[in-house]
């Protein structure tokens, strides 16, 4: 079955004509069987269902007559041809039932982003946050934050207004914990965001190093196949290569990259410059280093030199350290390493040889752990029970939110006057989520990709 909206514009009066001797409008909220036939010609074109609903209460907030007719595309095809042919009858266009929705005031911008976001929706979580959109859930936080704000801003204008003497001691400092409770919240619901995110698209992993480390080699020892050419040639991989998997139940996007120096090799330098960005753009890095490449034992003592950018191509922004070819070192120094791997300053560090596997197995082990702390990997019962912003528009205007809430919380203590001036921008940004200041930039954005029909 395919259900048919009509929308009619309003029928201007004519004069002298008594009113119309149509059946219709029947009773609102009620199905009734019907034949639809073309006013025309008279020609049946499906038998099915129809229900009127009575403006105020239809989504759009006007009235509405719904068909329920037959989806062959002959069916469909005859009936909106013969719709066509009344006056003031047209396809409505994408997103309009919403739009028209949203100017009656049936709802906010966060509602229709989740309409869309629901229709959009591949995953349970991506399904259940959108859900929430719509029904108000995020519409309900969003403007509770905002009558925070603004109850904030207006004690600020008690400030300003009147002599200090008039006013109680400590309003400000009371402020001052009422905003960093409104940052905690936002800060809260951008972590969350952050999460959601990473489930739904993959946490980007990227390896990176000196060439011939061992960077390709781990790469298939986590794909567990030679997805990436080994080789002993420094500067094998060119390319940026991707595998997805999942660590920890984390579903991770693990990248193998170029080997970073210095080098004449055109093709090659392409390639380092790929590696820098892609090592740019990921959520973690996790370096490998060779491990008699970077030991140094001087009096007896082993000392680890960790670089501090790599050929001046990418600061050494490492998250894990990685010491490969630990079956390279002298018995004798092997657990002295250890040591002083365990004394670096670094979130996580291994010693490993993925020629002989030795320490693998406690790398992926600590890797899994750290993985999972970090971004708080819960059970599927309560994993999105928190989960209230699923959309990069809300997420952009809160994190600027945080950003003059910060700046408030900064000059306070100096120019009020100023300082409240940053609240007023905080709020702002917080109506500009729901659509309540600046919609008008974004409607046509929002509702480009929204399909026919909604
Ligand atoms: N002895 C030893 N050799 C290893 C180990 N891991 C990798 N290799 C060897 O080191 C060489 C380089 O390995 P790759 O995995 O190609 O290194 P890479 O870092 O990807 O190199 P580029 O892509 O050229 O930057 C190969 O000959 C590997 O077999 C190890 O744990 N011990
Ligand atoms: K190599
Ligand atoms: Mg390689």
């Amino acid at each position: 079955m395919v259900r048919t909206k009509i929308i009619r514009k309003p029928v201007p009066p004519q004069r002298g004509s008594s009113s119309p001797t149509s059946p219709l409008p029947p009773h609102p909220w009620q199905f009734y069987r019907c034949r639809v036939v073309h006013s025309g010609t008279g020609e049946v074109l499906d038998e099915g269902l129809a229900v009127f609903f009575k403006g105020p209460r239809s989504f759009t907030a006007e009235d509405v007559l719904e068909l329920h007719v037959h989806s062959g595309r002959a069916v469909v095809s005859s009936i909106l041809g013969a719709l066509a042919c009344l006056p003031y009858c047209r396809l409505a266009e994408p997103g309009e039932f919403t739009r028209r929705a949203f100017s009656a005031g049936h709802m906010d911008l966060t509602q229709v982003e989740g309409i869309h976001d629901l229709i959009n929706a591949e995953t349970e979580s991506q399904r259940r946050v959108a859900l929430q959109a719509t029904a108000g859930q995020v519409r309900d936080w969003l403007s509770e934050l905002r009558t925070d704000i603004i109850k904030c801003l207006g004690y600020v204008e008690a400030l300003i207004d009147f002599s200090e003497e008039d006013i109680e001691d400590g309003i400000l400092d009371d402020v001052k914990l009422r905003t960093d409770d409104i940052s905690r919240r936002i800060r809260e619901q951008l972590s969350n965001f952050k999460r959601g995110e990473i489930m739904r698209s993959g946490l980007r992993l990227a390896i990176f190093g000196p060439p011939n480390v061992g960077k390709s080699s781990l790469f298939n020892f986590f794909a567990q196949r030679e997805a990436a050419i080994v080789t002993n040639v420094p500067g094998t991989t060119r390319d940026v290569l991707e595998i997805s998997l999942e660590i920890g139940g984390l579903p991770v996007v693990l990248a193998d990259t170029a080997g970073i120096r210095e080098t004449d090799d055109v093709v090659e330098r392409i390639g380092i410059e790929r590696a820098a960005d892609r090592i740019d753009r990921a959520d973690l890095s996790l370096c490998v280093l060779s491990l008699p490449e970077v030991i140094r034992v001087e009096g007896g003592v082993v000392h680890i030199d960790l670089p501090k950018e790599l050929a001046g191509k990418t600061s050494f922004k490492h998250n894990y350290v990685l010491f490969n070819k630990r079956d390279l070192l002298p018995a004798k120094v092997a657990d002295e390493v250890v040591a002083a791997i365990e004394k670096l300053e670094v979130e996580g560090a291994w010693a490993i040889s993925l020629n002989t596997g030795e320490g693998t197995k406690g790398f992926i082990q600590e890797l899994e752990t750290i993985l999972r702390a970090r971004y708080n990997v819960m059970s599927e019962d309560n994993k999105e029970s928190q989960v209230l912003i699923g959309n990069a528009r809300h997420s952009t205007h809160l994190e600027t939110a945080l950003e003059f809430i910060k700046a408030f919380r900064d000059t306070c203590d100096g120019d009020v006057m100023l300082a409240a001036e940053e609240l007023r921008y905080a709020a702002q940004s917080i109506g500009k989520i729901t659509g309540e200041i600046g919609v008008e930039d974004v409607l046509d954005v929002i509702f480009r990709d929204f399909c026919i029909g909604k």
